[in-house]
């Protein structure tokens, strides 16, 4: 029987979707608003979800207070109130869509819990738009 467990967290964070290989006109048939050079801010939340087997002693999938610390450590101190473009290494040659942060993002979690355990982002650029990445 595998049980899944969530933890929501939220973090404010700059950007500019662009590519630099491109010119100014490419990027801004593309990407809009979003390739403006002075970048612009999202207040993303983010859902992580854990499922995985109850441990017969604890009646745990994962401690949620281990959990809640593996995402203050990977996630909102590494991008809250940074520029994903400017200060956040793993942004420094890929596009900061909502779609890469959920894969980086996955990517920083995953070898923090236990193997066995399956892992999924759900990562929110506004209110409406979201992306989930379950790996793979
Ligand atoms: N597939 C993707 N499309 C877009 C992404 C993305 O990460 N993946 N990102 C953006 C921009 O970051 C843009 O800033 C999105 O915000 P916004 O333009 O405000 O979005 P909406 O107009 O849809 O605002 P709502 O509040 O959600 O109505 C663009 N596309
Ligand atoms: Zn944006």
């Amino acid at each position: 029987m595998k049980v899944k467990v969530s933890r929501k967290a939220h973090f404010n964070a700059a950007h500019r979707l662009y590519r630099k290989d491109w010119d100014f006109d490419k990027n801004q048939n593309v990407f809009g608003k979003c390739n403006n050079p002075n970048f612009h801010g999202h207040n993303y939340e983010l859902i992580v979800s854990i499922t995985g087997e109850i441990d017969k002693e604890t009646g745990y999938v994962i401690d949620m207070k281990v959990l809640k610390d593996i995402i203050k450590q990977e996630v909102e101190d590494a991008f809250d109130h940074k520029n994903f473009n400017l200060e956040v290494p793993e942004f420094k040659d890929l596009n900061p869509t909502a779609e890469n942060i959920a894969v980086v993002i996955y990517n920083k979690i995953k070898p923090k819990i236990e193997p066995e355990l399956d892992l999924e982002i759900t990562l929110y650029e506004t209110p409406r738009n979201f992306v989930s990445y379950a790996g793979k």
